[in-house]
């Protein structure tokens, strides 16, 4: 049985694309940078902790699949989390204006003495945003628990010049990589289910 360790709305909505049944978990992982330690590195050991953390949860139990993710917004080697409040908003958006930044996702699948990984990098180029618009951005609310400040399934379009790399990874969950990883764990992945299908 695959579960998915995290509260993330959007993770659920995009792993479900995947067509295979799953459950949720609940897990409360410390997201703190260490000191020196790359935000490549960071991105994956919080996705691992976050899926070995739903193992635990479920006593460990033998024929549990867990996947856990974690995303982050860098800019200059400067990790970009969950802004803490509005004023932290403002200012990660201000910093992202008329600049390349780097958004990273890290994907880990743990179950039964097994692990496997994938680490996605998308580069995104925002617009130069005008102080009017920041501020109008983020007192719509959309900012607050995205990494970056911003979701660019929303209201952050607008401000994208150019992205390279994985829509669904700058969400949260790379698809293309989850569905290899799912495979490799012997699941089978059905998006193409006549019942989801959509105009
Ligand atoms: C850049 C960007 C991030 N995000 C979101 C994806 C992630 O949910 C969030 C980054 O925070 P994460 O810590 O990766 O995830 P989370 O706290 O939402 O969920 P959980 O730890 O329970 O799995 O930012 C978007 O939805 N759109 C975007 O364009």
């Amino acid at each position: 049985m695959l579960y998915l360790a995290s509260q993330s709305p959007r993770r659920r909505d995009l792993l479900a694309r995947l067509g295979l049944p799953f459950g949720q978990i609940d897990v409360d992982v410390p997201e703190v940078l260490g000191a020196g330690e790359s935000a490549a590195d960071y991105v994956l050991r919080v996705a691992a902790d976050k899926a070995r953390a739903g193992l635990q949860a479920l006593g460990e139990s033998a024929d549990a699949v867990v996947l856990g993710a974690d995303t982050e917004v860098v800019l200059d080697d400067v990790v970009f989390g969950k802004p803490r409040d509005d004023a932290d908003a403002f200012r990660m958006l201000q910093a992202l204006s008329g600049r390349t930044h780097q958004v990273i996702s890290a994907v880990v699948l743990v179950g039964a003495g097994q692990q496997a990984q994938a680490t996605v990098a998308t580069e995104v180029t925002f617009d130069v945003l005008d102080t009017d618009t920041i501020a109008a951005y983020v007192a719509s609310g959309e900012p607050h628990g995205k990494a970056g400040a911003y979701a660019i399934q929303g209201g952050a379009e607008l401000f994208v010049t150019r992205m390279a790399g994985s829509h669904s990874g700058v969400i949260g969950l790379p698809l293309q990589q989850t569905a290899a990883l799912l495979r490799s764990f012997g699941l089978q992945p059905q998006p193409f289910a006549p019942h989801d299908h959509k105009a």
